[in-house]
């Protein structure tokens, strides 16, 4: 049996970093998906082990199930229950063994974490059942798009798919939404491989990119919104990579070393998201003034936001060069996801035609024409 799953990565409007803290973020699913491909081996496969195999990286990596076993003698090849246990030291000690003799190329030693939250997922669901997990994703991996939770994600959805905890039709050819209490699940599992990826991850990317749209989270809680503004946004990737758990725990030894200034920076956001939330939700208009006033308070409310996470250390000096060069334009921009490199938002005006334009020396360059004809 085959199964295949994808689930999407994410932008954060507002709230990043501060939402670990307990403020309120806001952050929309997009169109980039990572799939993951699972394939239990038969009797006539005579493989008797587990392969993982992330094709974009072109690396394939195997674990004979004995060796599984060894590390895990109290699992077995069926799953014993549907509540997503958290990873112990003990169970960590084993995974960074099985991890370990795996000589991940340098280079490439930040798909450690990610090999880690698969074997946790994959081991705590179907124990050392012998199979081929391949993954392929659309998302640039460490970049604030949330390839993380959409890996974590992608992944639950088809393990929990081949349990009985989750009744899908197998047999039902094309793709097949969970029902909502199945997602919560789904949601639940990702969250426990997040957390080996992130450390200390809020919740709000793996809740995102399991129920998709747009949604509002705050302490580990998520409202769905019912969003009634189009927004248009430019993602530039600075192609600086960066890794998420390090910028976390940053600001988390920014908030011990200066408790009180970081609690009026983490409740300035929380502000912030609380006021895009009310301006998305608000009743959507044709008029072409209260759309560009709408636009213009979001704008604002994105460039405060990124002072903010300028002032809890998550900058970027490249990041600081886009949101130059669009302020040029009288565009408002700002980090999304964890900084430090990464990729920048940009809000473009609905009234704006807009050619984005790679130069020969690979620098994009805008192009803008008004439809409106006070501008
Ligand atoms: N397709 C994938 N295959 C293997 N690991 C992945 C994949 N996608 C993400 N990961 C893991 O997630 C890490 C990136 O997560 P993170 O630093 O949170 O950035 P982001 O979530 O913004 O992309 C990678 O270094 C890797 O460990
Ligand atoms: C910085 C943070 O708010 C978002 C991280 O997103 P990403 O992994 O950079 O895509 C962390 C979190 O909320 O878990
Ligand atoms: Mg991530």
């Amino acid at each position: 049996m085959e199964v295949k799953a994808r689930a999407p990565g994410k932008i954060i409007l507002s709230g990043e970093h501060a939402v670990v803290h307990g403020s309120t973020a806001v952050a929309a699913s997009i169109n980039l998906y990572t799939y993951v491909t699972l394939r239990f081996s038969t009797p006539s496969d005579d493989q008797d082990s587990l392969k993982l195999v992330l094709k974009d990286e072109g690396l394939e990596f195997s674990w004979p199930t004995n060796r599984i076993k060894q590390e895990f003698p109290e699992s077995s090849a069926e799953p014993q229950s549907p509540a997503p246990p958290s990873c112990s030291v003990e169970s960590a000690k084993s995974i960074a063994s099985l991890v370990e003799g795996l000589n991940i190329p340098e280079a490439k030693i930040a798909i450690a974490s990610g090999v880690s939250a698969f074997l946790w997922l994959y081991t705590s669901i179907h124990g050392f059942k012998p199979a081929t997990v391949s993954f392929t994703s659309e998302l640039p991996m460490g970049s604030g798009l949330g390839s993380s939770a959409s890996f974590c994600v992608a992944l639950a959805a088809a393990l929990l798919a081949c349990t009985d905890f989750v009744s899908l039709d197998l047999k039902q050819q094309g793709w097949q939404s969970f029902q909502e209490k199945q997602l919560d699940l789904v949601n639940k599992w990702a969250f426990e491989g997040e957390k080996i990826i992130h450390g200390k991850p809020s919740g709000i990317d793996n809740s995102v990119s399991a129920y998709g749209n747009i949604i509002s989270f705050k302490s580990g809680s998520m409202t769905h919104m019912k969003a009634n503004t189009l927004l248009k946004m430019l993602i530039t990737n600075t192609k600086v990579g960066r890794n998420t758990k390090a910028l976390v725990a940053g600001v988390s030894e920014r908030m011990l070393r200066h408790p009180d200034a970081m609690a009026f920076v983490f409740s300035a956001v929380d502000s912030i998201s609380q006021e895009l939330t009310l301006i998305l939700q608000s009743p959507a208009s044709d008029d072409v003034l209260s759309v560009t006033e709408k636009e213009e308070k979001i704008g604002e409310l994105m460039e405060m936001n990124q002072g903010l996470l300028q002032s809890m250390g998550v900058s970027h000096v490249t990041i600081e060069t886009v949101l130059r060069t669009t302020l040029k334009y009288k565009l408002a921009s700002k980090l999304t996801g964890a900084g430090g490199g990464g990729c920048v938002l940009t809000l473009l005006p609905t009234c704006i035609l807009f050619t984005p334009h790679l130069d020969s020396d690979s620098v994009v360059r805008l192009r803008f024409r008004c439809r409106k004809s006070s501008c």
